[in-house]
């Protein structure tokens, strides 16, 4: 079976607090984009992964999808299976796009072997292999809190919008980007400015990791700032960076960026 897991988005970002746990409470729009990998998994006599596409850095073992298997065969009766994933998803961008590998391989694994997970307990192994695998389980439009791994729908379409994404050549990890944050509770969540016309979203939505990773990386605010220079309606770094959207009305001409960068008109 192959499925397509995609990115995401975070329109707007506040880290609210830190936890005992190690971890912060946050909070957040997670919005799904259409850049994709392609994730085969067939039955198998030993357990492999094998890539393609995309470098991913770090040990096979600790690929999120070969965590995920250990992870439903604790519980489960799995045979061996061996893995294939094309990698396409830019990393260490914010996009989510190992943590979306994860949660579509648990939904893969519980059609292929009729494990019969409903949502939520599919949901509930997600995150615990990542704070926002989660969000990909049922991979729709959500304001997201505590760890990222809380959810409640919004309603928020945008097909009648141009995003463009942004990958500039830097990796940041998201361990990284915590690092000399001040959490704080904002004004107004975002679960209700979220709902302001995308016109003054820029006056009102903002990233926390954005103070943190621009400091570092002024490449990164270059490219926030040509975004709007372009005439993008909103523009910001997403998750952890370094990628930046920007949301158009028309398909903007971006050529000046796309020597150095990578560039996704979605
Ligand atoms: C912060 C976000 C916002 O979208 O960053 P991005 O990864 O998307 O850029 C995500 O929720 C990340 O989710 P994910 O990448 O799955 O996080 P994890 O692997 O669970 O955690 C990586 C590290 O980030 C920190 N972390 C993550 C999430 C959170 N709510 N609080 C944290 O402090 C912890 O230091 C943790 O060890
Ligand atoms: N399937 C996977 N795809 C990409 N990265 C993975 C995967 N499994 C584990 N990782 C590890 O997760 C790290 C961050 O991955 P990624 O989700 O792409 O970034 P981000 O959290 O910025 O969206 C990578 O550096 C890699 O070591």
């Amino acid at each position: 079976m192959i499925l397509f897991p995609n990115a995401k988005i975070n329109i707007g970002l506040n880290i609210t607090e830190r936890r005992p746990d190690g971890y912060h409470n946050l909070e957040t729009i997670f919005y799904p984009i259409d850049i994709k990998d392609a994730l085969e998994v067939v039955k198998s006599d030993k357990l492999s992964f094998t890539s393609t596409g995309l470098e991913i850095p770090g040990l096979i073992e600790d690929n999120l999808c070969i965590k995920g298997y250990h992870l439903l065969k604790l519980d489960h009766d799995l045979p061996p299976v061996s893995i294939h994933l094309h990698k396409h998803i830019p990393i260490g961008a914010g996009l989510g796009g190992g943590s979306s590998d994860a949660a579509f391989f648990i939904r893969l694994m519980n059609d292929e072997f009729k494990l019969g997970l409903s949502v939520e307990e599919m949901t509930n192994y997600a995150r615990r292999l990542g704070a926002d695998c989660a969000f990909f389980i049922e991979n729709k439009p959500v304001f997201a809190f505590e760890r990222g791994d809380e959810f409640e729908s919004i309603k928020l379409d945008l097909s009648a919008y141009k995003i463009v994404l942004v990958m500039p050549p830097v990796h940041i990890s998201t361990g990284e980007a915590f690092r000399g944050i001040k959490p704080a509770t904002p004004k107004e969540s975002l679960f209700d400015l979220i709902n302001e016309p995308i016109a003054d979203w820029k006056k009102f939505i903002k990233n926390d990791f954005e103070q943190t990773v621009f400091k570092n990386h002024v490449e990164i605010r270059g490219i926030k700032a040509a975004l709007y220079e372009a005439g993008a309606i909103y523009s910001s770094m997403s998750g952890s960076g370094a990628s930046v959207f920007g949301i158009f009305a028309d398909t903007p001409d971006l050529k000046f960026l796309e020597g150095e960068n990578e560039v996704f008109y979605l």
